[in-house]
C-alpha cells in the first residue's frame, strides 16, 4: 500500500531531514515510526502523504509512483487513497459529528445518493459505526470527549476508503484509557478492514499496538523490531540517545 524507495529529503544543502529510507507497508500492516525529536518523522510522513516531495528516491501508494503525478492527479490520490489524522483533530465545531466524518466525501463532489459505495451521509453513518460511534451521529465535536473526538477523526479519514491511514502522534494528547481505545480502532481497522497504517509516536506503550515499529535517526532507519515489548522499545530508544564519548564529542567546556 505504501512504499519508500531510497528517499531523501534535503531542505538545505548538505543537512538531509531523510536519509536514503526505505520500506514497504502492505494492507492490513500497523507500523509505528519512533525517534527524538527532529530525526525526520513528520518529514516522512509528509512525503508518504505525497505534501512533500523527496529530493531523491521513489514514494509509491497503491502502487503509483507520487513523482510522477501532475498536482491534480496527486490531490485526486490523496483524497481517494491517504488518510490523515493528526493530534490537533481539525474537526469543524459547527458541523456535526456526521457531516464532520461525510465532508471529505462531500468536498470531493459525491452527488447525494449517486456515489459509488453509496450516498455520503450513509458512507458516514458506516465509518462512524465502524468506530464504535454510531449514535453520536448528531451531537456537536464539543459535547464529546477527546478519545471520542479522535475516533471521529478516524472515521473521517476513512470514510473514502482510502487504505492507508498515516497518523501523526494520534494518542499525544489522550490520557492512557482513552489512548488504548484509538490505538485498539487503529488494530482493528489494520486487521480486520486490510488498512495499512502508519503512525507516528513517542509513547512505547502506543508503539507496542503495531506489527513492526522503526527507528529514525537523523533521517536514517537505525532500527526496527518485530512486535517489541515496551521494555525492548525502551531500550532500543535508550541507545540511541546514548551521548557519544566524550573524545568525540571533543573536551567539555
Ligand atoms: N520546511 C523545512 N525547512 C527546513 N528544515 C526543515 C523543514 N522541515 C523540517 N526541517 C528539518 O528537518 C529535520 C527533521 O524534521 P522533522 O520535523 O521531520 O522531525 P520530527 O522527527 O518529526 O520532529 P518532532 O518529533 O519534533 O516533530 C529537522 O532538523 C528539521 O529542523
Amino acid at each position: 500500500m505504501l512504499g519508500l524507495d531510497r528517499v531523501s529529503r534535503e531542505y538545505r544543502r548538505g543537512v538531509r531531514a531523510l536519509d536514503d529510507v526505505s520500506l514497504h507497508l502492505p494492507p492490513g500492516r500497523f507500523l509505528a515510526v519512533m525517534g527524538r525529536s527532529g530525526s525526520g518523522k513528520s518529514t516522512m510522513l509528509a512525503c508518504a502523504a505525497g505534501l512533500d516531495r523527496p529530493t531523491s528516491g521513489t514514494v509509491r501508494v497503491g502502487g503509483t509512483d507520487l513523482s510522477g503525478l501532475k498536482p491534480e492527479a496527486l490531490t485526486r490520490l490523496r483524497r481517494d487513497r491517504v488518510g490523515f489524522v493528526s493530534q490537533d483533530l481539525n474537526l469543524l465545531p459547527a458541523l456535526t459529528v456526521l457531516e464532520n466524518v461525510a465532508l471529505p466525501l462531500l468536498l470531493a463532489g459525491a452527488a447525494p445518493g449517486a456515489a459509488p459505495g453509496g450516498a455520503p451521509e450513509e458512507r458516514a453513518r458506516r465509518a462512524l459505526a465502524a468506530v464504535g460511534l454510531p449514535d453520536r451521529a448528531d451531537d456537536r465535536p464539543a459535547r464529546l470527549s477527546g478519545g471520542q473526538r479522535q475516533r471521529v477523526a478516524v472515521a473521517r479519514a476513512l470514510v473514502t476508503g482510502a487504505g492507508l491511514l498515516l497518523a501523526d502522534e494520534p494518542t499525544g494528547a489522550l490520557d492512557p484509557v482513552t489512548a488504548h481505545e484509538v490505538l485498539a480502532l487503529l488494530r482493528h481497522t489494520a486487521d480486520t478492514e486490510g488498512h495499512a497504517v502508519l503512525m507516528v509516536t513517542h509513547d512505547p506503550a502506543a508503539a507496542r499496538w503495531a506489527d513492526q515499529t522503526v527507528f529514525l535517526t537523523d533521517g536514517r532507519l537505525t532500527g526496527c523490531l518485530e512486535r517489541p515489548g515496551e521494555a525492548e522499545i525502551r531500550r532500543e530508544l535508550g541507545r540511541e540517545r546514548t551521548p557519544a564519548p566524550v573524545r568525540e564529542r571533543g573536551p567539555v567546556l
